[in-house]
Order: structure tokens, then C-alpha cells, then sequence
């Protein structure tokens, strides 16, 4: 009788409800836009309640346009932007204050005091991390340090921390299960990820109290059940990842050395590296990727901060395009940047630079540039980026790639795709369902379930779109990227 799952897609700028069938095929999909709060310059601030709302609206809406009764979803995945920490009162369920977002650069000076103690090499060596105001331990700590009251409720145990994942499962179940799965504990920089545990050291130096953490499960697992109250008939929620995770179990790269690069607000390239979590020389993370039936498998990671974010802010504060995919129609209009260059550094820059100080920067200006180049130099950032982290990871692992796996939002992007297979000199493959975050999350809550057998099983689905073939020379090619990096240098250090 159940013959669909579905994802809850909670990402960064709006909450998604796809519905998959036994094929890996969306059969309808819909989504909500929330409100992005910037208090002071550099801070990003979700509504939790916005974030649960427009969530559970959007999942009650897709049932109701397709006509798909809730007794025929046999599980729910869930997925989520990582990072993104709210902590609330688990007696009243209300948030302490608003989910400071993974972009959020307030708690860039407690970072700065771990690195001046040396206790960033401790915590590199136990999480895989760079020391960032990315991660969410140093945002539980400002929230703990600065909302009046919030310390001493923790203390006594009455908060509850979670990412976007623990947030929205603990609500879905009625506040029976306060969990969260490897992929999104490796993110919150309290996580050991070799002995698989919080680490009490960790915790100590940021004076959280482990009371608030929830308990680590598989990302394949059921967690719980939705309340009757919300969908009328008890749904098991079971699969949890945080969403770059997720798109790399629904890219299905499940051998070692297998990436894809998934080009949303920011843009994440993940590899698999097996069961081998494989430490960086080159300003890469080592997350964990999944955990299944008790056992962690690893990836290395090239976080990009600003990606699509960037084609929204051509649209929404600079008002030259009125939706993203014109970008494209701009960027076509004319044959070069004409020598422009976007350094879309709004919040600081990711790997490989990881720079919290850095911010946006347009070079080489001149008199005959129009809105075309500016909208092609900034489509085009979105690639070289990609490239800077390809070539760490390439590096890192030892392994040249053959072809990227692609997918997100921005993927649908054809100029950008090209230019990216372009400037890498590598093929992009574009598969036939670029929403592989939600896809990744439908195939964990199914494989926990019963609804596919396993990973054999949902790799049959993946099937390519568009290939996109290196079409540059390589003089051209790297006097592009060397014009690149010298911009980005004049990006760095820049806020105080
Ligand atoms: N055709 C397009 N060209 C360029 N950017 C696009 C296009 N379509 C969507 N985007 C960008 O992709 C992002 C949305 O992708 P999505 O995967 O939904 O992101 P997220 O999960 O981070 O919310 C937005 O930032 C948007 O500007
Ligand atoms: O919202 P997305 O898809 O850009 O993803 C955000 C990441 O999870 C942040 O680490």
C-alpha cells in the first residue's frame, strides 16, 4: 500500500517536500521561501518556528496537490543545512533565541582566542575541522554567554541544542526523540569523529553542558514517528543527513574516490573516502559521510561558502536580473567578463583560504563594463571556486578525477556548467534529478524501511542529463584562473 517516501529538504533559504517513487523519480515537489535575518553585518539568523512552520506546510501542501493519502508514505527522510544551531527549552519547546546560521560570522573572535591557545590543532586532530565561526560549538557557547537566563537553564538541563535535523524530528515526533546522525554531529566541531562520541574535552573548553547534545544514531534508522497530529497516520522518520551528505548518497557515490559538487546557496564538492577518514594538507574538512548499520564512512569536503547565494544577491540587492536562471540569458549576451572579476566573499571565505575576515570584492572595473559582465564574472565565481577546492581534494586523495558529478539548484545553469567543465579541464555530468539532497534522504528512509533493499538497489536509478566536455584551451584557461586567485588575494583580511 505505501508506495512513496518522502524528503523534507531543509535548506538554507527555503524548506522543500519532494515525493519519490520506487524509481528515485520526483513525482511532485513544492517549497517555501523564509525570511533571512541579518541583525549587524557578517551575522545570519533564521526564525525556528519559521523554519518548522514552513516545513511542515509545505509536506502537508505536496500530499495535498497530488492526492497522495499520508497511509501510502512508508518513511520520511529528513535533511538539512548543517551547522545551523538552535537550542531551545525542552519544557515549553520554544527557542532560547533564533537559529544563528552556519554563515554567521559573530563568533569569529571566540575562534580566534581557540587558535591564540593552540587548541585548534586539538580540535582539527579530534573533528576533521578547521576552527570556524562555521561550525556550531562556538554558537551554542554565544548563545549560553549572551541570552540572559540560557546558562543556567542548561545547566539544570532544561535546553536542548540541535542542528536543523534535531529541531525539526524532535517537533515531528511530539518531543519523543531528541537525535541527530553521524553526518550532522561531525559538523558541530564536539564531535570526535574516530571514537564516535561528544568529547568531553571539547566540551569542556567551550562550557557546554552535555546534557544539551542529542543522542548520534544512523542516518539510516528510525528515529521515531510523526505525531499523529500533523499528518493524521503515524509516518517513521527514518533517514537523517545533513543535506551535502545526503546528495552524496543520492549521487550514489558509495566507492571510495567517487565526488559530486552540489551548487546551492554555497557550493559543497564531497569525496568518499571509505571507511578511512582521511586527514588534508590543504585546508579540506574530514567529515563523516553516513553512518549504516553501525558503521561510519568518511569523506573529505571543500565547503564554499557563497554560491547561488550570489545569483540571489544579483537579484534581490543589486535588482539587475528578477530571478536566477536569467543569469544564464545575461552571461550568454556577452563573449567575456572583460576582465572582471566577483569575489563573492560576504561571509568570509571556506576551504581552501578559510578567512572569516575576508569579504566581497568587484575587480577590474573599467568604463566599458556593463551589467553582462558583472553577472557573467559572478556566475563564473561560482566555478572558479570549484576549482580551487578540486584541486586540494585531487591533491588530498591522490585521486584525479574523470568526470565531476554535479547537482543543486545553480546546476540547471548550462553557461555555468560549461564554463565549470571549462576551467576545470575535467567533464561535468548532470544527472536526470539534480535534487539528489532530497533523492540522498528518500533513499536512507527507504533502505532503513524496506522500500529498496539497499545501496545496489537505488545506484540502478542514477541516470546522466547533460555532459558537458571541456571545451578551453589551457593557455586560456589558466591566464583565467591566475587573474582568479590574484583577486581573490585582494578579497582576504579585509573586515575587522
Ligand atoms: N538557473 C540558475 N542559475 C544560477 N543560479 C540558480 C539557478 N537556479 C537556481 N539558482 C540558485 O540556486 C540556489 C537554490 O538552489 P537550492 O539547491 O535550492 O539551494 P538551497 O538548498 O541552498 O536552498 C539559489 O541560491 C539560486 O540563486
Ligand atoms: O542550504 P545549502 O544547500 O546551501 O547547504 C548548506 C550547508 O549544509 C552548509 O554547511
Amino acid at each position: 500500500m505505501s508506495k512513496y517516501i518522502m524528503a523534507l529538504d531543509q535548506g538554507t533559504t527555503s524548506s522543500r517536500a519532494i515525493i519519490f517513487d520506487h524509481s528515485g523519480n520526483i513525482v511532485a515537489s513544492l517549497n517555501k521561501e523564509f525570511t533571512q535575518i541579518y541583525p549587524n553585518p557578517g551575522w545570519v539568523e533564521h526564525d525556528p518556528m519559521e523554519i518548522l512552520d514552513s516545513q511542515i506546510e509545505v509536506a502537508k501542501a505536496v500530499l495535498e496537490k497530488t492526492g497522495i493519502k499520508a497511509e501510502e508514505i512508508a518513511a520520511i527522510g529528513i535533511t538539512n543545512q548543517r551547522e545551523t544551531t538552535v537550542v531551545w527549552d525542552k519544557n515549553t519547546g520554544k527557542p532560547v533565541y533564533n537559529a544563528i546560521v552556519w554563515q554567521c560570522r559573530r563568533t569569529a573572535p571566540i575562534c580566534d582566542e581557540i587558535k591564540s591557545n593552540g587548541f585548534d590543532k586539538e580540535i582539527l586532530k579530534k573533528t576533521g575541522l578547521v576552527v570556524d565561526a562555521y561550525f556550531s560549538g562556538t554558537k551554542i557557547k554565544w548563545i549560553l554567554d549572551n541570552v540572559e537566563g540560557a546558562r543556567e537553564k542548561a545547566e539544570n538541563g532544561d535546553l536542548y541544542f540541535g542542528n536543523i535535523d534535531s529541531w525539526l524530528i524532535w517537533n515531528l515526533t511530539g518531543g519523543k526523540a531528541h537525535v541527530t546522525d553521524y553526518s550532522n554531529a561531525s559538523r558541530t566541531m564536539l564531535f570526535n569523529i574516530y571514537e564516535l562520541k561528544w568529547d568531553k574535552d571539547i566540551l569542556e573548553y567551550l562550557d557546554i553542558p552535555e546534557s544539551m547534545l542529542p543522542d548520534v544514531k544512523p542516518s539510516s534508522y528510525v528515529y521515531g514517528y510523526t505525531d499523529k497530529s500533523i499528518f493524521g497516520v503515524e509516518i517513521p522518520i527514518a533517514g537523517d543527513a545533513g543535506d551535502q551528505q545526503a546528495a552524496l548518497f543520492g549521487q550514489t557515490c558509495y566507492d571510495k574516490g567517487m565526488a559530486k559538487n552540489t551548487y546551492g546557496t554555497g557550493c559543497f564538492m564531497l569525496m568518499n573516502t571509505g571507511e578511512k577518514a582521511v586527514p588534508s594538507k590543504n585546508g579540506l574538512l574530514t567529515t563523516i559521510a553516513w553512518g549504516i548499520d553501525d558503521k561510519v564512512e568518511y569523506a573529505l569536503e571543500g565547503s564554499i561558502f557563497i554560491a547561488g547565494a550570489a545569483i540571489q544577491w544579483l537579484r534581490d540587492e543589486l535588482k539587475i536580473i528578477d530571478n536566477s536562471p536569467q543569469s544564464e540569458e545575461y552571461a550568454q549576451r556577452v563573449s567575456d567578463t572583460n576582465g572582471v572579476y566577483v569575489v563573492p566573499a560576504f561571509v568570509g571565505l571556506g576551504a581552501p583560504y578559510w578567512d572569516m575576515y575576508a569579504r566581497g570584492a568587484i575587480l577590474g572595473l573599467t568604463r566599458g563594463v556593463k551589467r553582462e559582465h558583472i553577472i557573467r564574472a559572478t556566475l563564473e565565481s561560482l566555478a572558479y571556486q570549484t576549482r580551487d577546492v578540486l584541486e586540494a581534494m585531487q591533491d588530498d586523495s591522490g585521486i584525479k578525477l574523470s568526470a565531476l558529478k554535479v547537482d543543486g539548484g545553480a546546476s540547471a545553469n548550462n553557461f555555468l556548467m560549461q564554463f565549470q567543465a571549462d576551467i576545470l579541464g575535467v567533464p561535468v555530468d548532470r544527472p536526470t534529478v539534480i535534487e539528489t539532497t532530497a533523492l540522498g534522504a528518500s533513499y536512507l528512509a527507504g533502505i532503513a524501511t524496506g522500500f529498496w533493499s539497499g545501496r545496489e538497489e537505488v545506484a540502478k536509478n542514477w541516470g546522466v542529463d547533460r555532459h558537458f566536455e571541456p571545451n578551453m584551451d589551457d593557455e586560456t584557461r589558466e591566464k583565467l584562473y591566475a587573474g582568479w586567485k590574484k583577486a581573490v588575494e585582494r578579497s582576504m583580511n579585509w573586515a575587522d
